[in-house]
């Protein structure tokens, strides 16, 4: 039997379901078959040389010729089954599921032994960071804050810690445009950065693997950074066209000289754990095949300790500097917000997307 318009309209809302996401060339599919399906053959003129995103949807679109709308409803609805019965099968690691907070898409939170863990979960992404991952990060800081555990710690799961900012989040661009998904970003942005400067008890970085973007500026707010041996520290932020984020600009510097910050900031040096760690960026770093049992122990014994103090200790080692965190955070923001829209960040991105660049 051929697929209905409801066969369609499930497959849409099945998409949107998918626990794992099925990468660009996937979601340009999806679009051109659902354009096809809903409108038929290309209809719009040709997008610009510089509007790249634009230009590979209608590339995609164009590419399916005069398929039959019926066959192209067919092909979507079997694409997203076949999606969803490989993101139903995959097995990703999830420790701790009896004390799985629910509710997140993107990360698995755990409380158990006085610690909640908040683990960045989209290994296949290398943990990028999408839009929805900024905003769960914000609610689990959140809840973490309010929770009865002594100490909070954020990890990855997979081979890599986190590779910063998901270079796809550009692709969703509003109604408004561009600039306004500029502001948006950087909105977002501004308010995930200040949970971290705002959040009241210890937050301990578990460095399990490679760390890039902002997910290596945020490590100057925490408050202990643990690293495997394989982990490595990268800000390409000049290669992206972007400007330091995360209060960076103000942190590294602190941490480990105005020189080596220009070096990894504006130069974008990558560091290896033990560099970082002789720079003050990282606490103490750990052979890899022993990182997670050593961690983990160390970390069991110091949630022991009364939670009350742990928060006092925090509050007068961090509050004095919080005023100035803040302020750092929203001119840090509003100049990103102009890099953003910059040929040379646009580039960038692009570049990434259409596979002609990696770090
Ligand atoms: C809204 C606030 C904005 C705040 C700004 C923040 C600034 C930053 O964070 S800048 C840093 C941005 N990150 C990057 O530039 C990293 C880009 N990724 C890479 O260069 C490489 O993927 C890697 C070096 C991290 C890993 O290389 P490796 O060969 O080991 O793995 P891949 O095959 O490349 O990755 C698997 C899969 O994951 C996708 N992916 C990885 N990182 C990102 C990312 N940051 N954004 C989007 N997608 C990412 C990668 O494309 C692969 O996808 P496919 O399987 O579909 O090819």
């Amino acid at each position: 039997m051929r697929a209905s318009l409801k066969d369609l309209e499930n497959a849409v809302n099945q998409v949107k379901l998918l626990k794992k996401d099925p990468g660009n060339e996937v979601k340009l599919k999806l679009y051109a078959l659902y354009k096809q399906a809903t409108e038929g053959p290309c209809n719009m003129p040709k997008p610009g040389v510089f509007d790249l995103i634009n230009k590979a949807k209608w590339e995609a679109w164009n590419a399916l010729g005069s398929l039959p709308e019926e066959t192209a409803r067919q092909n979507y609805v079997d694409l997203v089954s076949s999606l969803s019965s490989s993101s139903e099968s995959s097995s990703q690691v999830k420790p701790g599921a009896d004390k799985e907070h629910a509710g997140y898409g993107t990360l698995v939170v755990t409380s158990e032994d006085g610690i909640t863990k908040i683990m960045l979960n989209r290994p296949t992404r290398k943990n990028a960071i999408s839009t929805q991952m900024y905003q769960e990060i914000i609610l689990a800081l959140k809840a973490a804050s309010q929770d009865d555990s002594a100490i909070t710690v954020l990890t990855g799961n997979g081979d890599f810690y986190c590779s910063g900012n998901d270079l796809t989040n550009v692709t969703d661009t509003p109604l408004g445009g561009i600039e306004e998904k500029a502001k948006n970003s950087t909105n977002l942005l501004r308010d995930f950065v200040a949970s971290f400067i705002d959040f009241p008890k210890p937050l301990i970085a578990v460095v399990n693997g490679p760390a890039v973007g902002i997910a290596v500026t945020l490590l100057g707010l925490f408050d202990i950074v643990y690293a495997s041996d394989r982990a490595t520290f990268h800000t390409p932020f000049s290669h992206l066209g972007l400007s330091p984020e995360g209060c960076s600009s103000y942190t590294f510097p602190k941490i480990m000289g105005p020189t080596k910050a220009t070096e990894m900031l504006t130069f974008g040096k990558k560091l290896t754990a033990r560099e970082a760690c002789a720079q003050g960026l990282v606490t103490e770093v750990f052979p890899d095949a022993t990182f997670q049992k050593e961690v983990w122990t160390r970390l069991t014994a110091y949630a022991k300790l009364p939670s009350n103090v742990l928060r006092i200790s925090k509050q007068v080692i961090r509050n004095r500097e919080k005023e100035k965190l803040h302020s750092v955070n929203v001119e840090e923001s509003s100049i990103i917000q102009g890099r953003f829209l910059s040929e040379e960040s646009m580039n960038a991105v692009m570049n990434f997307l259409s596979k002609r660049a990696k770090l």
